[in-house]
């Protein structure tokens, strides 16, 4: 089968999905998934709930078998341990923020340091840049949701990742803590990250990212801008809709 093409003006591709397809026993979690997220790319991955979208996240981080399709990163198959993708720059949070809440606020984050010679100002770095440097001696579980979804960024981002996965980012937060993510995830996409990220909330979704994909019941039903996603019938049907009123 010839492989399907990028959409036209992407940068160089750091993410690319191609009829990827996971199953659960019986159920089809994904069913011929494409994707595409480029350089300095921020594509948002939405869609109603149990539509697939943490298991695209784990395709690409090798959590879960995939039955059929590919995902390269950078152009080469996206390696399936967790050393390999951080090596291959791959970095990702977790929507239950995955933190150790036996150490401190530095070694949390210190736990994303990749060859650095002193670990431990890097992850000041990285918590300086997020503005709680001042919280690193701390014990992570002291610190207000918030400030502990800022570690978990701190962690991912602490290795300088070129490709980062961020799984509901907003969720839990205020609208001033979302603005200043929203500030955090375009810096890093200045640097030429590309950043993938799955959202309930969709309006910092659609401010924030040059791209949309929505998934409903494991397929892609569609993939384009923002302000297209949301005119598109099959997308308030799904999902918007039912947004939209319920708020
Ligand atoms: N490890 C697993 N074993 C069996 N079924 C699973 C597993 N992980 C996910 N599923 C199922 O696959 C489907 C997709 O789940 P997934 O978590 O990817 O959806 P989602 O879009 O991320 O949902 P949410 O918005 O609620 O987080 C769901 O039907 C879910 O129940």
């Amino acid at each position: 089968m010839p492989e399907r093409e990028a959409p036209a003006g992407a940068g160089a591709m750091r993410l690319q999905v191609r009829g990827l397809t996971v199953r659960f026993g019986g159920l089809a979690a994904l069913t011929d998934v494409d994707l595409d997220v480029a350089e300095s790319q921020v594509v948002g991955l939405i869609g109603p709930n149990g539509a697939g979208k943490t298991t695209v996240f784990n395709a690409v981080s090798g959590l879960v078998r995939t039955a059929a399709g590919t995902i390269t990163v950078a152009g080469r198959p996206a390696p399936r341990a967790p050393q390999g993708l951080a090596r291959a720059g791959v970095a990702r949070t977790l929507q239950g923020l995955g933190l150790f809440p036996g150490l401190s606020v530095r070694e949390n984050v210190e736990v994303g340091v990749l060859g650095a010679s002193d670990p431990a100002a890097r992850a000041l770095e990285a918590l300086d840049d997020l503005g709680i440097a001042d919280r690193a001696a701390l014990p992570v579980g002291a610190l207000p949701y918030p400030e502990q979804k800022k570690v978990a960024l701190a962690r991912a981002l602490v290795a300088d990742p070129r490709l980062l996965l961020l799984d509901e980012p907003a969720g839990g937060l205020g609208a001033a803590d979302i603005a200043e993510l929203d500030a955090v995830v375009r810096r890093v996409a200045a640097t030429g990250c590309a950043v993938l990220l799955v959202e309930h909330h969709v309006d910092f979704v659609m401010s924030l990212c040059d791209r949309v994909v929505v998934l409903d019941f494991g397929r892609v039903i569609a993939d384009g801008t923002p302000d297209a996603v949301r005119r598109d019938p099959a997308v308030t049907a799904a999902y918007l809709g039912i947004e939209v009123t319920a708020s």
